[in-house]
């Protein structure tokens, strides 16, 4: 079942076409890898998908609906969460009310779904630590169990493994594989390994525009991709 469907998504700034008539979309239940050059659109095409920036003209439909013109936060209440390049931690609050934050905007039972969220990355020991003092890695963890606590359809995740440690990298792996199919991840990723690795289909996009979609192996194999980004 198709659980997104971007059709003709467009936003320019100015002259600079970030995202041009891409076309685009999300099985329920995959891992799917947005990959591309720097400036290549990706987080632009996302930031459309989930709400942050308008939508110029192309539609969006989410499990049915057509939410191209749907707030953000309306559509984190269908079951669109995020988590962005920039970490959205709360330095000054514990482990455990980061998340209890994200679980009482969704109006779940606060201690347990909280409690669960943290267990499922692995952060329970660490709930009653100041977020702030967490090392960079787990404050990437606890991004992610904010997200999670949002029981979300589709978990939007950007550059998620950016500045882990290898060991962090395979914990992390190892999440997304536990949270698919429940969820589905669409995942934007520098890291080749990590892609091929968890991502069943990739999406490339160049200049705005969608290069190529297809199997890891199919997007390995692609002379255009290789040109564009794999420098093959
Ligand atoms: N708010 C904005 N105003 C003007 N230009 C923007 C804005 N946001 C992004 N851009 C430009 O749009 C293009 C696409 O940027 P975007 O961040 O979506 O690319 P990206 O593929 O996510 O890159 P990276 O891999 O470096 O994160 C870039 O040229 C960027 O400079």
């Amino acid at each position: 079942m198709t659980l997104l469907e971007a059709r003709g998504l467009t936003r320019h700034f100015g002259g600079l076409k970030a995202v041009d008539g891409v076309d685009f979309t999300l099985a329920e239940g995959e891992i799917h890898a947005l990959i591309g050059p720097n400036g290549a659109g990706k987080t632009t095409f996302v930031s459309l998908l989930c709400g942050r920036i308008p939508v110029q003209s192309g539609s969006i439909r989410f499990d049915g609906a057509d939410i191209t013109r749907m707030p953000a936060h309306r559509r984190v209440r269908r079951g669109i969460a995020y988590t962005f390049q920039i970490t959205q931690v709360f330095a000054n609050l514990t482990v455990f009310d980061n998340v209890a934050l994200a679980v009482q905007r969704r109006g779940g039972h606060l201690a347990e779904e909280t409690q669960a969220a943290l267990s499922r990355v692995g952060l329970a020991e660490r709930a009653g630590q100041i977020a702030g003092t967490l090392s960079y890695g787990h404050q990437r963890v606890l991004e992610i169990a904010m997200g999670l606590a949002l029981q979300p359809r589709l978990l939007i995740l950007d550059e998620p493994t950016q500045g882990l440690a290898n060991a962090e990298i395979e914990t992390f792996k190892d999440l997304v594989r536990q949270i698919v199919p429940e969820t589905t991840v669409l995942l934007i990723e520098h890291n080749m390994d990590v892609v091929m690795d968890l991502a069943q289909r990739i999406t490339v996009l160049n200049f705005g525009e969608v290069l190529a979609t297809g199997t890891p192996e199919a997007i390995r194999a692609n002379p255009a991709v290789q040109a564009a980004y794999l420098g093959g």
